[in-house]
């Protein structure tokens, strides 16, 4: 496997590839692997003849500073990771390449609307943030293909949206969400919860798989959100929302006209949970 922080040599690297006619797959992600991030490399290995993976704890993005300064940085056994999923290219950047005059002055890209609910109404800028690296993620490395997961769902809806935008020529995949064996969304943050809380936190899944079961008997939409945030604050949970939401552009529904996406966000001790549930 290559590997560079530099985009000059990036960029040599992937015109060499081009050069021979070969399809380019990016996975952008802030490191820390696990095998959440495996499936998406899975998944790019399908769809091209190199994978670029890139690992960048973006500073942009994150609301809470402490969020930022505790995100697990494990560079490498990241490597050792691409290496043995044949990985073609890690591209891992630190901050003053990326933002080399300083994040106040950093150019932004922001999704209206769609960069405004949920996520990013409960985490201020953090979805700027995100467009913004991930548009210079596509310039840098201008892929065929990108693969992003489902458990940052909104996200995923996020970087389409913006790709359309901006008219960047790249294919947008999206992969189902993997789960520990009791149901628990893989992610990075989870290795912050307490013995006894990574246990409870399995119920965040059982929520909304009740919560589609309700959905799927003819429930409200209102009462199976109001129904799940409380069973989960039960249970100690502190809730930001549960909200049932159409899957293709996060809008309100009234009715369960499918396809439909069950969301939260909750803390528990003080680690922030997502989770997602489509509902096709
Ligand atoms: N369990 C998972 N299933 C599918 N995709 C995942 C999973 N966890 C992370 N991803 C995807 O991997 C990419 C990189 O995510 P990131 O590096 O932030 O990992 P993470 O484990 O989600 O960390 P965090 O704690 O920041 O949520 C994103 O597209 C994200 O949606
Ligand atoms: C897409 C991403 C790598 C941008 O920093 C990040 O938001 C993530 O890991 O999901
Ligand atoms: N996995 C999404 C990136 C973030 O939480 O900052």
């Amino acid at each position: 496997m290559r590997e560079t922080g530099r985009p000059l040599e990036l960029r040599s690297i992937v015109r060499g590839w081009r050069l021979q006619g070969e399809r380019v797959a990016l996975v952008p992600t802030m490191g820390n692997l696990h095998d959440g991030h495996r499936a998406l490399i899975r998944e790019a290995r399908q769809r091209a003849d190199r994978v670029v993976v890139s690992i960048f704890v973006n500073p942009l993005q994150f609301d809470r500073p402490e969020d930022l300064s505790s995100y697990p940085r494990t560079l490498d056994a990241d490597r050792a990771v691409l290496v043995r999923d044949g990985v073609d290219l890690l591209f891992a950047p630190d901050a003053e390449t990326l933002y080399p005059g300083g994040l106040d002055v950093a150019t932004r890209v922001s999704v209206p609307g769609l960069g405004d609910l949920l996520e990013g109404e409960r985490r201020p800028g953090h979805f700027t943030g995100v467009a913004t690296v991930v548009c210079k993620l596509f310039n840098l490395v201008q892929p065929d293909e990108a693969v992003f997961g489902e458990k940052d769902y909104q996200q995923l809806l996020l970087v389409r949206r913006m790709a359309a935008d901006l008219d960047i020529p790249v294919r947008i995949h999206g992969v189902p969400v993997v789960r520990a064996e009791d149901g628990l969304a893989l992610s990075s943050r989870n290795a912050r919860l307490s013995d006894a809380d990574r246990v409870r936190a399995a119920l965040l899944h059982q929520g909304l798989v009740r919560a589609e079961a309700l959905l799927r008997r003819g429930g409200a939409i209102e009462t199976i959100e109001r129904a799940a945030t409380e069973a989960l604050e039960r249970v100690g949970f502190k809730v930001e929302y549960v909200a049932i939401r159409r899957a293709d552009d996060l809008a309100t529904v009234q009715t369960a006209a499918m396809p439909l996406v069950i969301l939260a966000a909750a803390w528990l001790g003080g680690v922030r949970l997502i989770d997602c549930l489509p509902v096709a």
